[in-house]
């Protein structure tokens, strides 16, 4: 008879585990800052036991229109999750947002109105579609906070306000910053913490995900649903994806970010240029490539990167069409601090509309006659093609719209349709 010892799990040494999840071990292990309580072992095990798919939560306030790769981060642990059986709540938070989350704030958050809300509410699920599976039947369940906030009473309030001391609320960094420093600290930023936390209480949560500047709000998730007699959840943050700066956090307000409905072009030349001590970073947050596989050349990664995350937002032809044409542009110059290539609306052009004109109107050249002889010497180029008819001329913005007009190695425009 085999001895009992010898099949026991804890005589298996870890790295030879047989039965190590790959599922379990991508969820526990890549793009992870820290999982309390217990660590990475203690939700592995907790994944492999569970005889139910477990609550997933993972909440966004609609801000503002746009989610970015910051964002992603987050969203593709939920995928993972998915991936492995489990139920995804993406909690928009409606209610919160008319709030604002004094975390990393430096002042009060300028307060948002319903409208403004819902319309930001309304982008985010079609964004959230690129990285969640919404198909696959029990795998999702899209919520708003609102459907238990709006309706908490005074009563109620007092109560779940009854739960925390002023000294726990001042050991939040950004509360005690600015009230050391004199900022005003606002008592409805105190409700935050309290009204995400109550969040997990509303949506049985066994899990939250945040960054890890969310850690305070997630833990006091935990103590609310002990409070409310529940098994708290656990809680996974992830790393803070740093922007295209290299040293910020990737945020709108920013602006050093790649917004997930960006167009190929955009995003390829934004990726293509991420500093070289960030580059392993964002393949191990925004991508399955195992780091082992990485080339070494330092350039090729960085392209590798690009095609990839375009790959993933777009389509693999997109993404080659992509490093074709900003291969072809020679994106540098302008484009070197932050990938962003100005835009100019084309909606107030006078259709048909000459090349120099616009050139012109643009401000790529200082004169009609400027661009004339731009033209003629050929430094101008429409999505990369030469254009050297000075009369070339364009009948309605359909036709240029998108594209990107460019002068010389150094000057580009994107020709965009907003009105302004
Ligand atoms: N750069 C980032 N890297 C990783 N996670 C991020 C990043 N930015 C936001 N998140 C996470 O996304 C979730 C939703 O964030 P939230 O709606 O509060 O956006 P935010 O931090 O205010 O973003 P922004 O500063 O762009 O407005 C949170 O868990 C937050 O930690």
């Amino acid at each position: 008879m085999e001895p009992i010892l010898s099949t026991s799990p804890t005589s298996v040494p870890q790295a030879v585990a047989p039965n190590r999840d790959p599922l379990i071990a991508e969820i526990t292990e890549r793009g992870v800052a820290e999982i309390f309580p217990g660590g990475a072992a203690a939700l592995a095990k907790r994944l492999a036991e569970t005889d139910r798919p477990l609550r997933i939560k993972l909440g966004i306030d609609p801000t503002r229109p746009d989610l970015h790769l910051g964002h992603s981060v987050a969203l593709r642990k939920l995928r993972q999750f998915q991936d492995a059986g489990h139920v995804a709540i993406l909690l928009i938070g409606d209610f919160t947002a008319l709030v604002g989350d004094p975390t990393g704030q430096s002042e009060a958050r300028p307060r948002l109105t319903p409208a403004e809300v819902e319309e930001n509410a309304r982008t985010y699920l079609d964004q959230a579609r690129q990285i969640l599976d919404f198909d696959t039947p029990g795998r999702l369940e899209l919520r708003r906070n609102s459907e238990w906030l709006a309706g908490l009473t005074l009563t109620e309030m007092i109560e779940l306000q009854a739960q925390m001391t002023l000294g726990q609320m001042l050991a939040k960094e950004d509360f005690a910053q600015r009230y050391q420093s004199g900022t005003p600290v606002y008592l409805h930023e105190f409700l935050y913490p309290l009204l995400q936390g109550y969040d997990s209480v509303a949506l049985e949560a066994d899990v939250e995900l945040g960054g890890t500047d969310q850690r305070f709000n997630l833990l006091t998730g935990r103590d609310l649903q002990i409070w409310k007699g529940q098994t708290p959840q656990f809680c996974l943050t992830v790393p803070l994806l740093e922007g295209l700066d290299g040293y910020q956090k990737m945020s709108k307000s920013k602006n050093n970010y790649v917004g997930l409905t960006e167009d190929p072009l955009t995003m390829y030349s934004k990726l293509e240029k991420v500093p070289d001590h960030l580059v392993e970073r964002y393949f191990e947050l925004l991508t399955r490539i195992p780091l082992t596989e990485l080339p070494d050349n330092p350039r090729e990664r960085q392209i590798l990167l690009a095609k990839t995350i375009v790959a993933q937002f777009h389509s693999a032809a997109a993404a080659e069409e992509a490093q074709r044409t900003a291969q072809s542009l020679v994106l540098q110059g302008s484009t070197q601090e932050t990938g962003s290539i100005p835009e100019f609306s084309i909606v107030h052009l006078q259709y048909p509309a000459k090349l120099n004109y616009i050139l012109r109107e643009s401000g790529l050249c200082k004169s009609a006659a400027d661009a004339r002889r731009q033209i003629q010497g050929g430094a101008v180029r429409l999505d990369g093609q030469k254009i050297e008819d000075p009369e070339t001329e364009f009948l309605s913005s359909a036709e240029l719209e998108g594209k990107i007009l460019q002068v010389g190695k150094k000057s580009f425009r994107r020709l965009v349709v907003v009105a302004n």
